[in-house]
């Protein structure tokens, strides 16, 4: 089955709320960011872009049916003070829209901002066409200036079919061996896959892709490790004793987001380990889009079990623990080397 349309239209979606991110991140407020349910932080530029994907789907798909499983809801916007935030949100959209020229037809209220980022609230599965949405991934390091994506996925029948990873901040060339921090040269990749079509990457504002494949080394001394920027969110000692066992001689590479599945799509490192503390649930999209833009370059997206993610399942991944990713021939050792740690881990306490 052929995914043109459904393509054109969320790297249209997803490039628009890229363009809003970047606007916003140069001049976000103290005011701008709040605190969730669960402390973690949102901003006026997750709702922005949340609503912004949402409407640019529904407008570009209009005969389609739509669902939309997606990380932020207006719940925690509309607490309090959250009318002037919402206004500023809405201008934001709108100011966008206009300086793109898209959908000049119509000017969104207030309420629309509302209704765009709430039906983000589809509980997704197994059936149907889904898509599914982190309208800003790693809002940690999008504060701090650092990586952050917008990750757009599309499950039909509960399988990814279609990813598109828009990453403002990372670097054209390759960061293997460096950190985020001291990057010179052009930033802004945009990342793309459609099953059985492989994977391309352009730069966030032309048009020109180029088919991106993993690094397909065997040998672990020429390969390198991403992990999550923050330590809450994934176990460094864990993924530190995996590495020295299978002889990985790099020192980890830590970025935020799902920038670190659209660097190793390109071959800028091998390996990406995330082990989160014990009783933290996986979200769908906080990896969707980047699973299919590993996969299609060639690599592996597991869990601890070896088994290949389920995004069929609602909301959450049900995981075995953890996500290894890595090229098909490493793959092997680095599982064997994945148990045995956890393995050490487990009998040292
Ligand atoms: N405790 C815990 N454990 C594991 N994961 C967590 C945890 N808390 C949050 N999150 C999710 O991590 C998302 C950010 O992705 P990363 O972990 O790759 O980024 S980072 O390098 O740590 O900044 C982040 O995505 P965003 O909320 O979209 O920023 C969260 O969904
Ligand atoms: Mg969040
Ligand atoms: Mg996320
Ligand atoms: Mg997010």
């Amino acid at each position: 089955m052929s995914y043109n349309k459904e393509l054109a239209a969320a790297k249209k979606a997803v490039s628009l709320a890229a363009r809003l991110c970047q606007k916003m991140q140069k001049a976000i407020l103290q005011s701008d960011v709040q605190s969730k349910s669960d402390k973690s932080p949102v901003t006026v530029a997750d709702y922005g872009s949340q609503a912004l994907v949402s409407y640019a789907l529904q407008r570009e798909l209009p005969s389609e049916l739509f669902s939309l499983v997606a990380e932020e809801d207006s719940e925690d916007l509309l607490k309090d003070g959250g009318q002037e935030t919402l206004e500023r949100i809405t201008k934001l959209v709108n100011d966008i829209l206009a300086s793109d020229g898209s959908y000049s037809d119509s000017t969104l209220s207030t309420e629309d901002i509302v209704k765009a980022i709430d039906c983000g609230k589809s509980e997704g599965g197994s059936q149907g066409r889904h898509w599914v949405l982190d309208p800003i991934d790693g809002t940690k390091g999008f504060l701090r200036g650092d990586q952050y994506a917008i990750a757009l996925a599309l499950l039909d029948e509960g399988t990814v079919v279609l990813g598109v990873l828009a990453c403002p901040n990372l670097p054209l060339t390759s960061i293997a061996g460096g950190s985020q921090h001291s990057l010179p040269g052009e930033v802004g990749c945009l990342f793309f896959s459609v099953v059985g079509g492989g994977t391309y990457m352009q730069p966030l504002d032309s048009s020109s892709a180029v088919k991106v494949q993993v690094n397909a080394t065997d040998n672990p001394e020429e390969a390198s490790l991403f992990e999550s920027y923050e330590a809450a969110h994934s176990m460094h000692d864990l993924s530190s004793s995996i590495v020295k066992k299978l002889g990985v001689k790099a020192p980890p590479v830590r970025i935020d987001s799902q920038a670190k599945y659209g660097a190793l799509s390109r071959g800028d490192g091998v390996i990406y380990l995330r082990f989160p503390h014990e009783g933290y649930r996986e979200k769908i999209w906080d990896h969707a889009a980047g699973c299919i833009v590993v996969s299609e370059a060639g690599g592996l997206v597991t869990d601890v079990a070896g088994n290949p993610l389920d995004f069929s399942r609602g909301r959450y991944l049900d995981l075995d623990t953890g996500i290894i990713v890595t090229n098909q021939k490493l793959m092997p050792s680095l599982l064997k080397a994945v148990r045995e740690s956890i393995e050490e881990k487990a009998s040292s306490l």
